[in-house]
């Protein structure tokens, strides 16, 4: 007889332990399956170690400023690359540890098993054969490596490998400049490795406006070498690797997969459903209910392929687990899109991307700032640079999205989704405080632009006269 559920959530990661919070306030009767190690990826292999070591890097990097700013002597610190790797990893093992601290008041509902559909409310994990009114796949994705490179593995390292070395190798290719490719690449590169990165086009990190991508080509371009091209593996030599781009090939020690990752759909056995599947092989699903077709079953986080960072897998996982249980299906608003890149400088879009208003068709004027000539940017070596193209609706210069890549952008990007989000005007917009000197102040230029081409005047200064208080008196 198999086990009868109410839900069964399929992944521990981000969206699988936002689901169990949200299944148990439901029911007690829900199991939890995994068989990789928990944790959680963000935690294990993603946004949290990446960016232990982009700090270290970034940190490093300053000190090619300090004889400039009259620092002296900074010529002889030298990265031990072995040092900073375990630092990484112990930081690693405390978050990841944190994550299964967590889940210790549920451990009873984990089974560390793999599970595959039998049908939509069967599992097969194996040994044993469960049964759920509901199933939340929240599996996740898994970093993708081209067949024809499966014969070099020795030489490949993905992400969930990578944190893993010992020490760093002395020459690396990066295949791929999107978000993994410039963060890793970046760091790879300021603390010693000799990186090559190699990329399609002219892009960085996830950007989507032409204009922004050649900008931050060429900017990244500056402080590491980078082939354009599609990246290629040729075979062993004697001192390692070769790989090229266009008509260029040289010889690395490791290459570093940065070219994408696949949700995990495959080891499921979702023929088992006889699903409908769109034009990119992935099952036809609500993106506001998460539900696939019409069976009680649900598609949360990565593995959905909508958005794949962190706050989106943990906003599936509350979904997913709300509608496993209710009645019937409801539907959520998703959140101000938010994408952060943390390079140096930052990328981020915020709402939507070029790429979305042109898709769609939207109406926008465009408001462009600087970072180059900004004091406060100056007064910092490396700081002055960057760009961002605000997009805005013509009439009253409400923002529709934003593309940044600026000195703290990381923070302009929330207070630009922050402003979509209470749907401002470029009015109310330019209203607010900014104070002096700071990188917000560049904005400014860009939010002129936009209330200089809108039809819906905004009298400049934007100082408004008050109406409860005429004419001085107190
Ligand atoms: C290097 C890197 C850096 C990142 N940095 C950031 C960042 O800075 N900010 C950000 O927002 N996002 C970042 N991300 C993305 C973020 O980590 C993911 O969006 C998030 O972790 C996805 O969570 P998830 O729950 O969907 O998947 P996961 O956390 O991967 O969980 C999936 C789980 O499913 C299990 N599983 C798979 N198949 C089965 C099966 N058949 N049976 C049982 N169990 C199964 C797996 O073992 C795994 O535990 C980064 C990702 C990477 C790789
Ligand atoms: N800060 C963050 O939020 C963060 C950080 C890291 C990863 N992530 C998540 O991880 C996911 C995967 O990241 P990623 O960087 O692997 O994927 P990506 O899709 O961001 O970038 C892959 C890049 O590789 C290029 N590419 C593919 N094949 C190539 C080839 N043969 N030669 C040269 N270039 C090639 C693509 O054109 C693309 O620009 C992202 O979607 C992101 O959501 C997020």
């Amino acid at each position: 007889m198999s086990k009868e559920y109410d839900v069964a959530i399929i992944g521990a990661g981000t969206a699988g332990l936002t689901a169990q919070e949200e299944v148990v306030k439901h029911t007690d009767n829900y199991v939890l399956i995994d068989d990789g190690p928990l944790g959680t990826t963000c935690a294990r292999v993603g946004c949290m170690p990446s960016k232990a070591l982009i700090a270290v890097a970034d940190d490093f990097h300053k000190c090619s400023f300090f004889d400039e700013y009259g620092i002296l002597g900074a010529k002889g610190l030298v990265p031990d690359h072995k040092k900073i790797m375990a630092r990484v990893r112990s930081m690693r093992d405390e978050f990841s540890g944190g994550v299964i601290q967590e889940m210790s008041g549920f451990m009873d509902k984990v089974i560390r098993k793999r599970a595959r559909f039998l049908d939509a409310n069967t599992l097969d994990l194996g040994d044993e054969t469960i049964r759920a009114k509901s199933i939340i796949i929240a599996t996740g994705s898994k970093p993708y490596i081209p067949e024809p490179w499966l014969p070099f593995k020795e030489f490949i390292i993905d992400t969930d490998q990578f944190f893993e070395l010992e020490t760093l190798p002395r020459t690396m290719a990066v295949f791929g400049l999107g978000v993994i490719g410039i963060e890793l690449g970046q760091a790879l590169h300021r603390i010693g490795v000799q990186v090559t990165a190699v990329s399609r086009r002219k892009t960085a990190g996830g950007l989507t406006d032409p204009k922004l991508e050649e900008y931050a080509f060429e900017h990244f371009s500056k402080e590491m070498h980078i082939e354009l091209g599609t990246a290629e593996i040729f075979g062993k030599t004697e001192t390692g690797l070769e790989v090229g781009a266009g008509s260029k090939r040289w010889t690395v020690d490791r290459v570093l997969i940065a070219t994408g990752r696949r949700p995990m759909l495959h080891n499921l056995n979702l023929e088992s459903l006889k699903l409908d599947m769109d034009t990119k092989g992935m099952p036809v699903f609500d993106s506001e209910t998460l539900q696939i077709g019409n069976l009680p079953v649900f598609l949360a986080g990565d593995v959905n392929g909508l958005k794949p960072i962190l706050h989106e897998a943990a906003d599936d996982g509350t979904i997913a687990g709300y509608n496993a249980c209710a009645g019937t299906m409801a539907r959520f608003k998703k959140r101000i899109p938010l994408h952060i890149t943390f390079s140096s400088p930052d990328i981020a879009i915020a709402g939507l991307s070029h790429k979305a208003l042109t898709e769609k068709g939207i109406d926008y004027v465009v408001g462009e700032a600087s970072w180059e000539e900004l004091g406060r940017a100056r007064m910092i070596l490396g700081k002055a640079a960057g760009r961002a193209r605000i997009y805005a609706d013509p009439q009253k210069g409400r923002l529709l999205g934003a593309e940044i890549m600026a000195p703290a952008g990381e923070h302009m990007a929330h207070l630009l989704a922050w402003a979509m989000g209470a749907n401002l005007t470029i009015k109310e917009i330019l209203g607010m405080p900014f104070y002096h000197p700071v990188p917000e102040e560049a904005l400014l230029d860009a939010f002129f632009q936009i209330a200089a081409q809108i039809t819906e005047p905004v009298p400049m200064p934007i100082l408004e006269k008050r109406k409860d208080r005429p004419h001085g008196k107190e």
